[in-house]
């Protein structure tokens, strides 16, 4: 007897959301990333091996639905040679660090909404999803917390923080309007073997925009962490975004983006107008 029993432990047919397929078939043609594929042994020899592989799921499945169960969104501003190399400013000295709300995020089929007499930019961003609770975290361990990632669009109201800077008020406008927050599905953390060295792109109506790797990156993903981490506690589902390449424009009603992460997801998002 293998895992059958496990249901009614740990619920796991709702976590992840299994459809119609008989438990007994799950058990045939387990795929790396496939949770079943944990439960290939005898529960009963190996009961704490048995514990830690429901949680483990339990955790992929809390994960996967980052968008909905996170509690914040925390981006990285500047945090690429090519972006600062355009905007002709130096390196920042420590990473500038800005919150998004989740209220923020749109999943594909969703459309991002602009104010019709304001500007807003795409960034194409690596977002990491954060895989258990962090708080002040070394650079050394800080790749230990990741639970996974996403391609994420960084949308950025220019006008609004434009009016910010003037007052010398924070950003949160430019930053956290509704549909300001584009991602991906959840990709796995094994399928990123290392998120410094990973290809982005992104196409306005077709047009390739920006495309960079993420070894550009001023701050690493691990110091990235682990500087936010001595600030703000992250916790499982939280999402951090790494930062945008050069290449970032305004993009205007009726118009298509089109993004991708090195050959693991693309998604298309279009835009359209609301009034300001
Ligand atoms: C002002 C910005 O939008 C900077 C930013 O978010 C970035 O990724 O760089």
């Amino acid at each position: 007897m293998l895992f059958l029993t496990y249901s009614s432990h740990c619920n796991y047919r709702t976590l992840f959301a299994a459809g119609s397929r008989s438990r007994r078939k799950q058990t045939t043609h387990a795929s790396q990333d496939d949770p079943k594929h944990l439960f290939s042994f005898d529960k009963k020899k190996n009961p704490v091996m048995a514990s830690s592989l429901v949680s483990k799921m339990a955790s992929r499945a809390h994960l996967s639905n980052f968008s909905e169960v996170g509690r914040k969104i925390v981006g990285a501003a500047l945090n690429y040679k090519s972006l600062a190399h355009d905007l002709k400013v130096p390196h920042p000295a420590k990473p500038i660090i800005f919150l998004k709300a989740t209220s923020s995020y749109i999943n594909v089929g969703q459309v991002i909404e602009v104010p019709k007499a304001e500007t807003v930019n795409y960034e194409v961003e690596l977002g990491v999803v954060i895989g258990k609770k962090c708080k002040r975290i070394s650079e050394a361990n800080a790749l230990d917390y990741i639970g996974g990632y996403c391609l994420a669009l960084d949308m950025t109201n220019v006008t609004q923080i434009g009016n910010a800077k003037k007052m010398s008020a924070p950003w949160d406008l430019g930053k956290t309007f509704d549909t300001a927050c584009p991602v991906s599905k959840f990709i796995p953390k094994e399928s990123i073997k290392n998120p410094d060295d990973v290809k982005l792109w992104l196409k306005l109506n077709g047009n390739v925009k920006q495309e960079e790797s993420t070894s550009d990156m001023i701050f690493s993903t691990s110091q990235l962490i682990s500087y936010v981490s001595q600030f703000m506690t992250l916790e499982p589902g939280d999402l951090l975004l790494t930062g945008s390449p050069s290449g970032v424009g305004p993009v205007r009603p009726n118009d298509v983006l089109e993004c991708g992460l090195n050959d693991l997801v693309t998604m298309t998002f279009s835009v359209r107008a609301v009034e300001s």
